[in-house]
């Protein structure tokens, strides 16, 4: 595809060159394709978070000294300000800074960024993945390095307000799901539901409603049989497979790689507690995000909230729903995995075996690893764009702890495992169709180290009666050769 030159951004001494055009194949995602997502992504909607996140906290401002006393407010006006300067770097496409505050992970990030090569090192030159995770790192850092407000989590009432609006949808969901019996179309209906809760977002305006309906009065069972039809890969009966085979000697355990918080990990924990009840694993570990992320990802005390609010609830159903969650949170069958500040990092997910070795290792020792969400789905992917019909196994570069699952709405342009010229046909009938998250993925690989013991190349003949076929455990080896490194 031909790219055509353009001149500058503003900052003549970054000299960012921006290319006309969209992402070409075979490249990392990034800001300098000005007909990218990720150009637009940066120049308005990154500009505007910042510009709410400033909002929000200036009219929080009296309740905050009401907490900690008039000192707070040389905090605020300090962060105010860290962002408003932060919003400027972005738009003249500064190089990015190095890390000196009380960052945990400082030593990390700064050892990325020493090794990222000059001409991408700034917002629109870098990989997009890259540019985004910087964002939000630095805007917690703002939070992280002042004196009273080291805790504060500024997404804190988006999260919030999105599990609060959607009580008739976890009403009818939850009236729907109790109980379920052990079967594959019950395991699958519930794995649709948590794909498309993916979908309904709406803190980032993934889902736009319609001007008859509201978020309040939603028929969430309906849409879910309706988004079916998008339904684009549906690997479900591998997962099933995988989760129903009884093997003695390897693991039960799930580990599951959480997105967002509010309505999406209700819905996830509905799936998650169906495959514990249901003896589909032993225990469920919850990995989440140390710091705030991404506007609504999950973090720890989110979880706590989240149950607390079910428990509270006058609804006999959400309240019992709760009271659940908490037994299976006291008795260990679900946990929160330990803290890692990898999954807030740039890197893509074939470098943790370099960069978290414990991390790569906990993950080897469950029976499955579910990767929710989006951006989840880019660091598997490297953010790069993959031949649309490359094999999933292939765009993981090598990242096979155990066998993987990946749950995923489409809100950018990292794809694989389509049908060959699927993505052209969908192109024509919809051109917005990857940012749109109207079309989902539930796409699994099975790990080089068969779970069941045999080596890796041989067929392992399942005989378990529940088992919908046979699988064959075989050892992908199939590499490629990259263009373009991270
Ligand atoms: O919550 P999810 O599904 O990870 O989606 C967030 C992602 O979607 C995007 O909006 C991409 O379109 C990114 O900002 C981010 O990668």
């Amino acid at each position: 595809m031909m790219v055509l030159r353009t001149s500058i951004i503003s900052d003549k001494s970054q000299e960012t060159e921006l290319l006309e055009g969209p992402t070409p194949r075979h490249s990392l995602l990034s800001g300098r394709y000005k007909q990218s997502f990720a150009y637009l992504s940066l120049r308005t909607r990154m500009p505007g978070i910042m510009q709410q996140m400033i909002m929000r906290i200036t009219s929080e401002s009296p309740s905050l000294v009401e907490q900690f006393g008039e000192d707070v407010m040389n905090d605020v006006r300090h962060i105010v300000d860290c962002v408003d300067r932060l919003k400027n770097e972005l738009n003249r496409d500064r190089q990015f800074i190095f890390f000196h505050g009380n960052e945990p992970d400082k030593a990390e990030w700064n050892a990325f960024l020493t090794e990222l090569p000059r001409p991408k090192k700034s917002f629109f030159r870098a990989c997009w993945l890259h540019a985004e995770c910087y964002l939000y790192r630095r805007l917690y850092s703002f939070f992280e390095n002042s004196r009273y407000l080291n805790g504060y989590d500024p997404f804190n009432h988006l999260k919030m307000d999105d599990l609060t609006i959607s009580t008739n949808a976890m009403k009818s969901l939850a009236k729907a799901t109790r109980g379920l019996a052990k079967s594959f179309d019950n395991f699958s209906n519930l794995l649709r539901i948590v794909l498309w809760s993916n979908h309904y977002e709406i803190t980032l305006g993934a889902y736009e409603f319609s001007e008859e309906e509201s978020r309040t009065d939603i028929n969430v069972l309906a849409q879910v049989a309706d988004l079916d039809r998008n339904l684009l890969v549906d690997d479900s009966t591998y997962i099933w497979n995988c989760l129903i085979k009884k093997r003695e000697c390897s693991s039960n355990i799930v580990d599951f790689i959480c997105d967002n918080g509010g309505f999406e990990f209700f819905t996830d924990m509905l799936f998650l507690e169906y495959l514990i009840e249901n003896d589909l694993a032993s225990q469920v570990r919850l990995h989440v995000k140390a710091i705030p992320w991404y506007i609504s990802d999950l973090m720890a005390k989110d979880i706590e909230w989240t149950i607390n609010y079910l428990i509270q609830q006058t609804d006999a159903i959400l309240s019992s729903v709760g009271s659940r969650w908490l037994h299976l949170m006291n008795t260990e069958k679900i946990i929160v995995a330990p803290q890692s500040y990898f999954w807030t990092g740039p890197q893509p997910y074939f470098v943790m075996v370099e960069l978290d070795l414990e991390l790569y290792k906990l993950l080897t020792s469950s029976r499955l690893v579910i990767f929710k969400g989006d951006l989840n789905y880019r660091k598997l992917l490297g953010d790069f764009i993959w031949d649309s019909a490359e094999e999933f196994i292939t765009c993981l570069r090598g990242f096979r702890p155990t066998n993987i699952a990946a749950i995923r709405t489409v809100k950018c342009e990292v794809i694989c495992g389509l049908p060959e010229g699927m993505s052209d046909t969908l192109l024509r009938s919809d051109p917005m169709w990857m940012i749109s998250s109207n079309y989902g993925l539930i796409q699994y690989t099975d790990s080089l180290k068969c779970a069941c013991g045999l080596l890796s190349g041989t067929t392992c003949n399942m005989t378990n009666k529940d088992a919908l076929q046979p699988l064959a455990c075989s050892s992908f080896s199939r590499r490629t050769t990259l263009k373009e490194h991270m």
